[in-house]
């Protein structure tokens, strides 16, 4: 007998060998998908009717600092070095552990919420998030933050406690935590440091996931420092590979695109973060038409401000069409293929496509909605009418973690409670 049934579904498979499926069923056993079809002769312990839904895999953010959900809409419309060192290092700076728990328990709330079943993050505490991550049934890839700033002692500390977060936590809750290196940037960490973490990542056989080019500040600082932007330097340092997950991406060459292909690289788009804080337009459809892994991603609440992938596949779809003078650009079905496919091979889990014996992170859309009326192309309406509420079911591991929009996982009003209160005590000794 199997876990679960979901009958009565369009199926969105996101696998190019099989196509969608107007009306199916996924039958999932074991944390994986056994079979899609037409119909079954299974039964299940649970069936879910999924008549007028769409089935499809669970979203992918690549790029997230979850504990940020304390400081939505902290310090709005200022630019980056005076957001980051002005507003939001000071804040940073009176966090306890128990905040990082509590802000990390309200976006994985989010996330179950809108559609988001795995994601990768970076921050401080991050045992605390991978408790909240274990607690909350999500699947995640995290790291903890490595800013050097040039200060060789508080490298050394970041990076043994980064070396220890990786040992403690990595396969941890049934394998959904998986664990990185985390260095900041290239222009937050100095060479010998990002070496030294390189090294470290490969000894421990984990990923790096690290912001890149994000500003154009970052590579005047670079061009000035070394003479080569960060792309050059990371690519001298022999730090690039398919290991490496790069957030943002923003100020890049042609000769630096074609570094982070050969070197298979992962991208993350973060476009709702990189509008607010003006940091400018990545080279999105340069890297898709060549062939790279770009995925996306939401970076923290401070900066985007939630975690609705649906609102960044929406606005990822619409910014490079006006960038490029191009409405042909980034079509519907690849920008799901951004949100899905490209976020899970980014992370190395075995998701982001409905197929056999693939794990059983899957989201239901409900589509019985005035917004969502008619329906004449399933994908278009994901990423251009849907929100991150019109999800009514998100599965896990083959874990139902909410199902008819009921959050079995967590809390809902404890959760939200707890992570308000801690916020404003935050901010309160912020002003003391
Ligand atoms: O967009 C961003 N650019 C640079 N740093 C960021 C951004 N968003 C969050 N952080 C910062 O990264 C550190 C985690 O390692 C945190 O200090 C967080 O505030
Ligand atoms: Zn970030």
């Amino acid at each position: 007998m199997a876990d679960i049934i979901i009958k009565n579904a369009y199926v969105l498979t996101m696998d190019p060998d099989a196509g969608d499926l107007k009306n199916g069923t996924v039958v999932i056993e074991d944390g994986k998908i056994t079979e899609i079809g037409d119909k079954t002769k299974e039964s299940a312990d649970t069936v879910i009717d999924a008549k007028g839904s769409v089935v499809m895999p669970g979203l992918v953010n690549t790029h997230t600092h979850a504990a940020m959900t304390l400081l939505r809409g902290y310090a709005d419309d200022l630019q980056l070095a005076e957001w980051l060192e002005k507003q939001i290092w000071p804040a940073e700076a009176q966090l306890k552990a128990e905040d990082v728990y509590k802000g990390s328990l309200l976006a994985c709330l989010e996330m179950i919420k809108s559609g988001t079943t795995s994601f990768a993050d970076m921050y401080f505490f991050m045992d605390e998030t991978a408790k909240a991550v274990e607690a909350s049934g999500l699947r995640a890839s995290l790291s903890h933050g490595l800013i050097e700033l040039w200060n060789k002692e508080k490298g050394e500390a970041d990076l043994k406690e980064g070396k220890r977060f990786v040992q403690t936590w990595q396969g941890a809750a049934g394998g959904r935590i998986k664990t990185m290196y985390g260095p900041h940037a290239p222009n937050t960490c100095s060479e010998e440091f990002l070496a030294k973490v390189k090294e470290e990542a490969r000894r421990d056989g984990v990923g790096i996931h690290i912001h890149v080019l994000e500003t154009e500040a970052e590579l005047n600082a670079m061009k000035k420092r070394y003479g080569k932007c960060s792309v050059h330097l990371l690519e001298d340092l022999g730090f690039l590979g398919p290991d490496v997950l790069a957030a943002h991406c923003v100020w890049l060459s042609d000769g630096d695109i074609d570094i982070l292909r050969k070197r298979g690289v992962n991208v993350s788009h973060n476009p709702i973060s990189n509008m607010k804080l003006a940091s400018g337009i990545a080279p999105v459809y340069k890297m898709l038409e060549k062939g790279m892994n770009v995925t996306l991603g939401t970076d923290g609440c401070a900066s985007n401000n939630n975690l609705d992938l649906f609102e960044e596949m929406k606005t990822a779809a619409l910014l490079h069409k006006v960038s490029t003078g191009n409405p042909t650009a980034l079509p519907a079905r690849q920008v799901l293929e951004m949100a899905t496919v490209n976020g899970a091979k980014a992370l190395g889990t075995e998701t982001g496509m409905l197929k056999v014996g693939k794990k059983a992170d899957i989201i239901i859309v409900d589509m019985k909605k005035p917004h969502l009326t008619p329906c004449f192309d399933v994908p278009s309406h994901l990423v251009y009418s849907a929100k991150g509420s019109d999800v009514r079911t998100t599965i896990v591991d083959g874990k139902v973690l909410m199902d008819n929009y009921r959050v079995f996982a967590l809390d809902e009003e404890k959760v939200t409670e707890d992570a308000r209160k801690a916020a404003e005590e935050l901010v309160a000794r912020v002003n003391a």
